[in-house]
């Protein structure tokens, strides 16, 4: 994916990374950049591999998994790596913040002690002092010091959520990698603590992968958006021009499938809030008629279900969806990532998708 600032060298760099079971890959060589301060959110269906790719950029591939490719971080190579090169970055360099924070706190250690314990994992520094480093982070994150002490489970859900994220940023990490941090809360809760981590990770500057299933999250919260389906990129680019107009009919079905938030209900109107590049002024366009609206709200999921990878289909993985799959090359050959205007996308039709993309899954009413 290229950079909207080729200037600058990017902070991670992924190129061909694939994450392979056994003879069955389920990352397929993906490549894009992340540069300091960016926030790239990585959505796509389930099984998209996007926390496998996630788990590949911290260094942290599940057992059984063979990585192969490149995962660069500054000057760190991570694939490949022996175990302990790739532990040391933890927590200093990279962080994550899992999908479920319980699992990242112990259940038995009071939650101040806890990053206590991560602060002097990382920093030679007296008890005392980490400890109130602990109860300072915490108290960042809108946990008061009179509750840092307290166990885990005396925390709401969002609370936890919320050490979480102050464990993260411990050690002002120059990445951090966020696996659907707040799917199983609701949606207010959910917006909280995505709008505190984006603005945790953007006051120290650490970039922030996103991995997300919902489109809403990546268009407030992200600079640019990697679409992945059945292993691939198939798209990717400022996030919000991907939302003015994407380019591959993937995206444009994404898009147009979100409940009550159509392509065009999510398009139209305020530009997106994320702490990305200042918005130009009337690049949104102007809202369609209301019965429009209404009538995309209709709109059904992209009919069928993603391939699993131990049976993709010949050519593009996604063509047996596609409403602008042909028979040939799209179901032969499959599409690599082409660059053009700061805009990468893999798909051999995508200078045929219509002036409105929503129109082809309407088809399928
Ligand atoms: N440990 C594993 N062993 C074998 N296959 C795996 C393993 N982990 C993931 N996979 C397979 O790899 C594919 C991608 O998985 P991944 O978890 O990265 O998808 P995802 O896009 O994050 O999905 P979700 O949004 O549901 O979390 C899936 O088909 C999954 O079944």
């Amino acid at each position: 994916m290229s950079s909207e600032l080729p200037s600058m060298d990017p902070l991670l760099s992924v190129r061909d990374l694939r994450v392979s079971f056994g003879a069955v890959q389920a990352v397929r060589g993906l490549s894009f950049d992340v540069h300091e301060g960016e926030v790239l959110a990585v959505a796509g269906e389930s099984g998209a591999g996007k926390s496998l790719t996630a788990r590949a950029l911290l260094g942290m591939p599940p057992r059984g998994a063979t990585v192969t490719g490149s995962v660069r971080l500054g000057s760190d190579e991570l694939v490949g790596a022996p175990r302990s090169a790739r532990t040391a970055l933890w927590g200093r360099r990279v962080a994550l913040v899992p999908q479920d924070a319980l699992s990242a706190l112990s259940p038995v250690h009071r939650v101040a002690d806890q990053l206590a314990a991560a602060v002097r994992s990382v920093d030679r520094t007296s008890r005392k002092e980490a400890r109130a480093r602990a109860v300072a982070a915490l108290e960042e994150v809108g946990i008061p010091a009179d509750q840092a002490r307290a166990y885990p489970h005396e925390f709401s859900g969002g609370m936890r959520q919320r050490a979480v994220i102050a464990m993260a940023m411990l050690h002002q990490p120059d990445l951090v990698v966020a696996d659907e941090p707040t799917t199983a809360q609701d949606p207010q809760t959910r917006r909280q603590m995505l709008d505190l981590l984006a603005r945790r990770t953007g006051a120290t500057g650490t970039a922030l992968v996103l991995v997300t299933h919902d489109l809403d999250t990546a268009r407030e919260h992200a600079d640019r958006l990697l679409v992945m389906y059945a292993g691939r990129l198939v798209e990717a680019g400022p996030v919000e021009e991907v939302f003015a107009r994407p380019r591959a009919p993937y995206t444009a079905g994404l898009l147009a499938s979100v409940p009550g938030e159509g392509l065009g209900a999510v398009t139209y109107g305020a530009p997106p809030r994320g702490r990305g590049r200042p918005q130009a002024a009337g690049r949104f366009p102007t809202a369609p008629p209301a019965e429009r609206l209404a009538e995309r709200r209709r709109l059904p999921a992209i009919a069928g279900a993603p391939p699993a990878p131990t049976d993709l289909p010949p050519g593009c993985a996604f063509a047996p969806r596609c409403p602008l799959a042909d028979a040939t090359r799209c179901r032969t050959e499959q599409p690599e990532p082409q660059t053009h205007d700061g805009r990468t996308v893999a798909c051999h039709r995508w200078r045929e998708l219509p002036d409105d993309p929503a129109e082809l899954f309407l088809e399928s009413l």
